[in-house]
């Protein structure tokens, strides 16, 4: 009988954490269970920094960025010493299970406490960065897109204007998705990310002939190169001044970094929020431990922990193809 389960958010915060921890609350309260929040990510276990969540308090939180429980990188859940003080934490306060919502760190970090607790813990899948396997979609990508191409639209205006080469660097460490989608939805020329392999100075040459062509043949007046971060040495900014002078043309850099995190989630966010944090209460009722609760081809569905971030999710291999072989040339 499940009777007490920790929340916590963790990793970068992604839009939609909030309907996220308002749909974990509304449903533990459905099925009598009392739903612990915990502050800064795993640092409130570690910290005893939590507070009961009653309905009350979720109230008019799922149209909002971030997350009332703020989130947090840990860096002693790294240690085998911190992972048997969250599980000692989470033991002493009596909690049948635990909920992360992050990314798969997050998830990395859920299984190293793991070793030490005879709770259960299920997983919610919370990044812009949509780099999560078990899910079509992560919590946060669809707004994280959305505010991308916001800032992509309103470059192309001032890139047309003044007959420039814009660099637009989005977010993903690891992963291109909201470099790829972004670039597709937003009409960039270009779009440079870690799938289709790092970019050198001495590759250069790889960029600037489709740019000499698109304004020679096609007279192009704004050209829009998306570039993932830590795709280039140095940076984006480098790489727009290593252009400028390579092509003779003024091309600008536009981090649009953190931004990106933020604001009001979409529709999708805070649909899909609130579907996996609903389900990810009923699975723990139900049994589940080690899990993520994701959500393929519309379906909710369960997904082990230690595999959601094993292999590379693979980025759309159709419009790559269309982007690398007719959109830029
Ligand atoms: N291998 C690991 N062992 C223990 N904890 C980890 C591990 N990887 C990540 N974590 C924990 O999860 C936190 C968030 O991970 P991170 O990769 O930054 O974000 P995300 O969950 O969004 O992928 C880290 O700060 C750390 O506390
Ligand atoms: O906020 P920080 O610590 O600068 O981290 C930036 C990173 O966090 C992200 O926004 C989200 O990544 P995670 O969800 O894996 O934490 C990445 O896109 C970005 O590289």
């Amino acid at each position: 009988m499940i009777k007490r389960v920790g929340v916590l958010t963790s990793g970068g915060d992604a839009p939609g954490m909030n309907a996220a921890i308002r749909a974990i609350v509304l449903t533990g309260a459905a099925y009598n269970i009392d739903i612990i929040g915990f502050r800064h990510g795993f640092n409130g276990l570690l910290d005893d920094d939590y507070q009961t969540l009653l309905p009350q308090h979720v109230q008019n939180i799922i149209q909002h960025g971030g997350t009332i429980l703020k989130s947090a990188r840990c860096k002693a859940l790294h240690t085998p010493e911190g992972a048997k003080q969250a599980a000692e934490a989470l033991q002493r306060l009596q909690l049948d299970a635990l909920v992360v919502i992050g990314g798969d760190g997050s998830f990395r970090g859920a299984l190293a406490i793991a070793e030490h607790y005879h709770g259960q813990i299920i997983g919610v899948p919370g990044t812009i960065d949509n780099d999560v396997d078990g899910t079509d979609y992560t919590i946060g990508f669809a707004t994280a897109i959305d505010t991308a191409l916001d800032a992509i639209d309103k470059i192309r205006d001032t890139a047309d204007a003044f007959e420039r080469i814009f660099l637009v660097e989005l977010m993903g460490r690891h992963s291109g998705y909201i470099t790829l989608s972004a670039g597709i939805a937003g009409g960039a020329e270009q779009i440079i990310c870690p799938e289709f392999g790092a970019l050198q100075p001495e590759d250069l040459k790889t960029l600037i002939a489709p740019v000499q062509r698109a304004q020679l043949l096609r007279g192009k007046s704004s050209y829009i190169i998306v570039v993932a971060e830590n795709s280039y040495p140095g940076g984006t900014t480098a790489l727009a001044e290593a252009l400028s002078t390579a092509l003779g043309i003024e091309c600008r850099a536009c981090i649009l970094g953190h931004i990106q995190r933020g604001g009001s989630p979409v529709g999708a966010d805070r649909i899909l929020a609130t579907k996996l944090g609903a389900y990810a209460i009923e699975q723990l009722v139900l049994g589940a431990n080690l899990m993520m609760a994701g959500e393929i081809n519309q379906q909710a569905v369960l997904y082990p922990m230690a595999q959601t971030g094993a292999k590379k999710k693979q980025i759309d291999p159709y419009l790559v193809r269309w982007q690398q072989t007719i959109a830029s040339d």
